[in-house]
């Protein structure tokens, strides 16, 4: 389903959601939602309108290219007419379907990946070895450029005791636990035995087994018996998606102030902005960016690393 995205300038977005709401209502079907955002559905088209402090985001998504260039005509209109005071400038985005984004160009990710701090040969025989034992499945490893930009989070929090929420093969753990201070600590939560067992003999390897602990099992349930006294220094998840709102609102309770969690995979390979996706994994993750962005408990930054990694730090 095409997408077409525009964010403008304004200090009255939530003025003019309403005022667009009541005059479309009329021909249209159109609502204001609870949080304050509006959505107008026209001839098979639909515009949201979100407030976001000086800004209003518009997000058109339809069947076809007619109907989004026949939605974000009117909606567009209808703004610069209201705007008595002054002056809107509505610039669309080229429509894309969810499936079609090309998050980084291949080229660009394979420059990024020669201008990091290099793999070392454990990290390297790791994607060797996942690819072996797992075929299809090694593509859930993190890339090495986010598992460099981990360890640096780690280090620059000063974190002492982390959480991860999904191991595979163990790539993220180490480089989580390479960050952490020799006495430091990682809780590493999986369901699968046999994908554990190669994570714990590289992270012998790794020479950071010692501060990894390994809980089989789901990790909600380990989540919820963790104290809830604010203890967390760092948290990453990257497990299944559908229960990420869960896991973040067990880990956001439980950061330290200055703590920071990070959910890899916010983009769902571009389908988090397309409406045509519905399945249970895509409504869960777009909301959850959703109520990250608005959650007053945190600071946030979506980041295109790859599939999108969020980082959320407590306040
Ligand atoms: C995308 S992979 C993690 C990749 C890993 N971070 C890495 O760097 O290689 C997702 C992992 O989540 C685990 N998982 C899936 N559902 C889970 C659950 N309910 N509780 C705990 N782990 C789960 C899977 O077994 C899988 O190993």
């Amino acid at each position: 389903m095409p997408v077409s995205t525009a964010t403008v300038a304004t200090p009255r977005p939530g003025r003019y959601i309403k005022q667009l709401v009541s005059h479309l209502g009329h021909k249209a079907s159109a609502e204001v939602t609870g949080d304050g955002r509006g959505s107008i559905t026209i001839g098979g088209g639909t515009c949201v309108l979100s407030p976001r402090g000086d800004h209003l985001d518009l997000i058109v998504a339809a069947q076809d290219l007619d109907t989004v260039a026949r939605v974000q005509d009117v909606v567009a209109r209808h703004l610069v007419r209201f705007a008595t005071q002054e002056e809107l400038s509505v610039d669309w985005s080229a429509p894309v379907a969810g499936q079609d984004i090309q998050i980084l160009d291949p080229v660009l990710g394979e420059y990024l990946l020669a201008h990091c701090t290099p793999a070392d040969e454990v990290l390297q025989e790791l994607v060797v070895k996942t690819i072996e034992a797992t075929g299809g499945a090694a593509g859930m490893q993190i890339s090495h450029d986010e598992g460099t930009f981990l360890t640096m989070l780690v280090k620059m929090v000063g974190a002492r005791n982390a959480v991860e929420v999904g191991v595979f093969t163990g790539y993220s753990s180490i480089c989580i636990a390479r960050g952490l201070p020799a006495d430091g600590h990682l809780l590493a939560l999986d369901v699968s035995d046999e994908w554990t067992t190669i994570a714990q003999h590289y992270w012998e390897r790794a020479g950071v087994a010692d501060r990894i602990q390994l809980k089989l099992g789901p990790a909600i349930e380990a989540l919820r018996a963790l104290p809830a006294d604010p203890a967390i220094d760092i948290a990453f998840i990257d497990a299944d998606k559908v229960s990420y709102p869960a896991y973040y609102e067990e880990i956001v309770q439980r950061l330290r102030p200055g703590g920071v969690v990070v959910l890899d995979n916010v983009f769902l390979g571009g389908r988090v902005l397309d409406p045509a996706y519905q399945e249970d994994h895509h409504v869960a993750m777009r909301g959850l960016n959703d109520l990250i962005a608005g959650d007053d408990r945190v600071d946030s930054v979506m980041l295109p690393i790859r599939d999108g990694v969020t980082v959320a730090r407590k306040r």
